[in-house]
């Protein structure tokens, strides 16, 4: 393992909100628009100019949602689906972000999800792989770690997957870091990049401090706090709504964020880097076949997963523990499908 992290690599600042290189346009599809996450995640996307047709789908409420986000004066066409409308939400469409399924309670860990959300990720990706084959889909559901072994294999099943078109949303740890880092330093979020690897729940969760100048000087107690929070950063929020949800504002910014840089690598913009989990070779070799890294997207979708680059002893021990958490979740989703 020391080996292969010590891999040299360049890992530059994720992409911006928003930006627009292109006059390429692109129909997008949230599953999932009518809740939490899928409302503000509709109206960033009306925002997106990369996006051409908004298609809003969920089983309760989507219509309600496109009419009130299809007044927004920017140019862009939003139709909103119904219950029984999967089929004609995912015709034509290029990408498609599902934020659909339940979220946490107080006491409750991501996985604790899986057996609710295992089954509505798995169902909507069998439509996807029947309507729309050659998507790319970004998966919010949680636990991320498992749903999106499950999606690969349910298009697998199908005959369409291609791991270059599959991608789970870890964006939020990016954001959080960065956030945390800048309260810390008093520095500009926009300066406190973090590159964070491994899954998205608790330990999965690995942050490289040491990659950022801001980061490296953060040592002891202050350094184990910060990696605390960003492992738990979701628990806060969890238990700040008390029963009423996890992060769905934060989240949607950070999931509409990762579609513009998606849309902008389709779009054939070169160097567009994000953090995404993926079907991954860098801890392959230890069972681990999806792991969350800087990517490099491109007008394929991944067009080059990059290594991690040197790490601390400190962050050495995280990606030790990282590991296994990661492999079983990864089994679980894929056991679910098989
Ligand atoms: N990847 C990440 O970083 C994050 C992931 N999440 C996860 O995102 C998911 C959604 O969270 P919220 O929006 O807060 O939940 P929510 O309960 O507010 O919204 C979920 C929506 O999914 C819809 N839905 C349920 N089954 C569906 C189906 N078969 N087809 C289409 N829509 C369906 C519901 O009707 C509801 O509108 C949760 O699993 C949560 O844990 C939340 C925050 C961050
Ligand atoms: O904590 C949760 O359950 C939602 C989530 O994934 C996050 O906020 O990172």
């Amino acid at each position: 393992m020391l080996a292969r992290t010590a891999l040299r690599t360049s890992l530059r600042a994720p992409a911006r909100a928003f930006s627009s290189s292109s006059a390429r346009q692109t129909k997008v599809a949230v599953l999932g628009a009518g809740g939490g996450i899928g409302q503000p995640l509709s109206l960033l996307l009306k925002l997106d100019p990369h996006v051409t047709e908004l298609s809003l789908y969920d089983i309760r409420g989507a219509p309600g949602v496109a009419a009130d986000v299809s007044h927004v004066d920017t140019d862009s066409k939003v139709k909103g689906f119904a219950a029984d409308q999967l089929d004609a939400a995912l015709e034509g469409v290029e990408v498609v972000v599902i934020p659909a399924g339940v979220p946490r309670k107080p006491g409750m860990t991501r996985d604790d999800l899986f057996n609710t959300n295992a089954s509505i990720v798995r169902d909507l990706a069998a439509a996807v792989a029947r309507v729309a084959p050659n998507a790319h889909l970004a998966i919010i559901s949680n636990p991320v770690n498992s749903t999106v072994p499950i999606v690969a294999q349910t298009l697998a099943k199908a005959g369409v997957f291609d791991p270059r078109r599959l991608f789970g949303i870890t964006m939020l740890d990016v954001v959080r870091s960065a956030r945390f880092l800048s309260e810390i330093t008093n520095a500009d979020p926009k300066e406190t990049t973090v590159t964070v690897v491994g899954g998205h729940s608790g330990a999965t969760i690995v942050p490289l401090l040491s990659q950022s100048p801001f980061g490296k000087n953060i040592t002891g107690e202050a350094y184990n706090q910060l990696i605390h929070r960003i492992q738990f950063g979701g628990d806060e929020v969890v238990k700040a709504k008390d029963g009423a949800g996890s992060a769905t504002l934060s989240m949607a910014y950070a999931g509409a964020r990762f579609t513009n840089a998606l849309l902008r690598g389709l779009a054939g913009e070169k160097g567009v880097v994000i953090p995404t989990y993926v079907r991954s070779p860098l801890f392959e070799d230890q069972g681990v076949e999806y792991f969350s890294s800087n990517v490099e997207l491109g007008p394929n979708g991944v067009e080059q997963i990059l290594p991690l680059g040197p790490l601390s002893a400190a962050e050495e021990k995280l990606l030790a523990a990282c590991l296994p958490d990661l492999k079983k979740n990864i089994e679980k989703g894929k056991a679910f499908v098989a």
